[in-house]
């Protein structure tokens, strides 16, 4: 629940101060590379911690007819204010070694004369600089409000840092640039706001007062050079100099040193009166610096780059609302809650669950039911229907989405009358601890309620996928004996990328009606063991896709024929040197680790596809372990060759295997996983990776038992692996 208000807070005040966001972050922009400009030009004095104050002063004294101010600013450019031997009044910056003229004092291009003053104050004055004040202070409250939401999604500041789960290029790249530039966004507008106040007086006074004790007159005038306080000032400590305004001995020498000021007296050199620059000067010179980027050529670029920043979080920050918003909104229901049959209940925060929630109505829709869909917050009595069906995901720590918040309240003071068949379908992600914690929870409510017969058992989808999702589909159809049809966006073909690859080798269909098709790139195609091969059938121009295993320069695919598939009997139906038209899809979070010491492969079925590969170019002989589910011996016969190859190299360190049909009581991959569990404890703690690649009810499995053992032998949840990037998984 705290995680909306955070997030309601985020948008609020992103939407108020949007516009002036907007105009300060574009202005910022253009106004960063003034500090760079400027420190390109050729004044910046080298060695002013060598250079000493009287050795500067001295020889200004002695090459002009009068001076006035020395200023030494933030990019080490050293200007004085003097009278010429000519008798010309002019300032320009000068070599504090030499005493002579550099250049003449850089003037604001008339760029950045408009931009700052659009960025400070809008053209509009006092008002104007009010108004930027605070949205200064909103952008700040954004930012803190930003680094708790992505405290909250990463689960702590331990993992501020850890990897962020893709939902879609907004989200991700909000979060992930966010955690780079919020700290700096948050220096910027906290300086921004104290500039602000600084201006309208706002702050204490900071303004250093001396007392001037009465001087004794002196005889003999020591020069400059001679004045042992100027010695001992090294010029970069120096900021600004005011020379004595006339002969009188109670005329001083004003110095602004980095961290006080001094009176000197300028017959005798000794410091008359020394006071310290107060907290509140010094916070504005800080201020000053961190917000202009004076300077520091990095730091300036930093604001550059925290400026375009805040343009993209603008952006991509409305992009997810609106879809969010068009998510939610677009639920226009056909039926009344009490016609409908089939009652879909949604749970979802951020409005993806309603997306496949919306999905499944509209195939139930398409199918000639009635329908209807709505909130878990909107539950209550059906008159009519026959079927409830929850899609529901899981947030903060195991908790219930903002849609589903009052669920269990509703839900206990709800009785419907007829019974009611159930099935929950629950979205999380395995990096949280409380994996599908929600969705488990509102399952156990529908067992413990008397009208409700389950259905189909719980179903987990990790970080939305499609897979698993369609798996689900399956699964549904199954048990209902229905050809609900998803409709989901078909992938653009770009008929032109598609690459051409020669068929070597297929073999026939076994007794589970799988077999192997060798493929060689007709030209130099980039690809590796682990990475997907799309290919769009004519029938339908839908992208199907298969894993990849490398061996030697050629494409091994694991295909299963299903009576009417397209693309398995196309593949089937190939002879040798045939040309089949695909497009690799690079797959990097599922290729074969290097860096190492053990890894360890489940698959079932033909998931067993890349595994091939990687057993085979395994160079660097990790201890690679390779957990196998089929159905009998004769399933393994067309992988035979393949892994015995592996053994001999010595690339493959063991093979296990589960036949589910070889003998009386079934074995599945997980049965065998369990038995060994040693051995994957052992690779995980020992940092080794496991690699999952097959059926998404086999992947869901092995999972749950996955979690049993490092809960077990490791006492960390499975999640702490996911997050540390040890499980890597490509599952259909
Ligand atoms: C802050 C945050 C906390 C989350 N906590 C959990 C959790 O405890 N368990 C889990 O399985 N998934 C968790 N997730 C993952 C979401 O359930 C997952 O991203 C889901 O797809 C979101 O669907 P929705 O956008 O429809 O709400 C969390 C995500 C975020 C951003």
């Amino acid at each position: 629940m705290t995680i909306s208000i955070w997030r309601y807070s985020h948008l609020v005040l992103a939407v108020i101060s949007s516009l002036f966001i907007l105009i300060a972050s574009v202005t910022g922009a253009i106004l960063a590379f003034e500090p760079i400009t400027n420190q390109l030009q050729p004044y910046a004095v080298s060695g002013t911690n060598e250079i000493s104050l009287a050795e500067t002063l001295s020889v200004l004294q002695q090459e002009y007819d009068e001076v006035f101010t020395l200023e030494i600013d933030n990019n080490d450019f050293v200007s004085a204010s003097v009278i010429t031997k000519e008798g010309d009044s002019e300032t320009f910056y000068i070599n504090p070694i030499t005493g002579e003229k550099l250049g003449d004092i850089i003037k604001k291009a008339p760029i950045y004369e408009f931009a700052t003053n659009l960025h400070r104050s809008l053209f509009l004055k006092t008002t104007g600089r009010v108004f930027i004040g605070v949205v200064s202070f909103l952008l700040f409250l954004i930012s803190v409000t930003g680094i708790q939401l992505i405290l909250k999604r990463q689960g702590g500041i331990k993992r501020f840092f850890s990897k962020v789960v893709r939902e879609n290029f907004d989200q991700y790249y909000h979060v992930v640039i966010g955690r780079y530039t919020l700290i700096p966004i948050v220096i910027i507008t906290l300086s921004g706001v104290f500039l602000s106040l600084e201006k309208f007086d706002l702050l204490p006074d900071s303004k250093i007062s001396h007392n001037y004790p009465e001087q004794d007159d002196v005889e003999h005038k020591l020069d400059i050079i001679e004045f042992q306080t100027f010695q001992d000032i090294k010029l970069e400590d120096v900021s600004y100099v005011e020379f004595p305004f006339s002969d009188d001995i109670e005329d001083y020498f004003t110095v602004k040193l980095s961290d006080k000021e001094i009176l000197v007296n300028q017959y005798t050199g000794a410091i008359v009166s020394n006071q310290n620059t107060s907290f509140v000067a010094l916070a504005s010179n800080w201020s000053l610096i961190l917000h202009t980027g004076q300077g520091t050529i990095l730091w300036s670029i930093m604001l550059l780059l925290a400026s375009l920043a805040i343009l993209f979080f603008m952006y991509s920050g409305f992009a997810m609302t609106l879809k969010r918003r068009k998510e939610t909104s677009k639920i226009k229901n056909k039926f009344k809650k009490n016609e409908a049959d089939y009652i879909i209940l949604v749970g979802s925060e951020t409005g993806n669950t309603f997306n496949s929630a919306k999905l499944f109505y509209d195939a139930l829709i398409a199918e000639g039911h009635s329908v209807f869909i709505t909130a878990l917050n909107a539950y209550s009595e059906y008159k009519k229907a026959k079927h409830v069906i929850v899609f529901v995901s899981t947030y903060g720590e195991g908790e219930a989405p903002t849609s589903a918040s009052n669920f269990e309240k509703l839900f206990q003071k709800t009785h419907q009358k007829q019974t009611m068949k159930y099935a929950v379908v629950g979205f999380g992600s395995l990096m949280y601890p409380d994996y599908c914690k929600y969705a488990i929870e509102v399952d156990e409510m529908f067992q413990m309620q008397d009208h409700f017969v389950e259905h189909l058992p719980l179903f987990k989808i990790n970080n939305q996928s499609f897979e698993a999702y369609k798996t689900w589909i399956k699964q549904w159809n199954e048990r209902t004996n229905h050809d609900l049809k998803i409709k989901f966006q078909k992938p653009q073909v770009n008929l032109k990328k598609l690459k051409e690859f020669k068929v070597i080798n297929k073999s026939e269909p076994n007794n589970d009606d799988s077999f192997l098709v060798q493929l060689r790139p007709n030209k130099k195609v980039k690809f590796e063991s682990g990475d997907l091969l799309s290919l769009y059938p004519e029938a339908d121009f839908i992208e199907r896709q298969y894993s990849i295993g490398k061996i030697e320069n050629d494409i091994i695919l694991s295909i299963k024929k299903h009576e009417f598939g397209v693309c398995s009997n196309y593949f089937n139906n190939l002879k040798v040197n045939e040309i089949v038209k695909a497009q690799v899809k690079r797959n990097l979070d599922f290729h074969f680790p290097t860096d190492v010491k053990d890894v360890v492969m489940i698959a079932n079925g033909t998931g067993i596809a890349p595994f091939l590969g990687m057993i085979n170019d395994n160079q660097s002989k990790i201890k690679t372990h390779l957990f196998w589910g089929g159905r009998t011996q004769d399933s393994l016969s067309i992988y035979e060759n393949i892994i015995d190859s592996a053994f001999s190299k010595k690339t493959l360190s063991s093979f296990h295997i589960a036949y589910s049909q070889e003998q009386k009581d079934k074995i599945y991959v997980q049965d065998l996983i369990l038995e060994h569990q040693d051995l994957l404890s052992g690779v995980l703690n020992a940092n080794g990776v496991i690699m999952i690649c097959g059926s998404v009810a086999m992947q869901n499995r092995v999972l749950e038992v996955l979690h049993t053992i490092t809960t077990t032998h490791l006492d960390k949840p499975l999640s702490a692996f996911e997050n540390n990037d040890q499980l890597k998984m490509d599952c259909y």
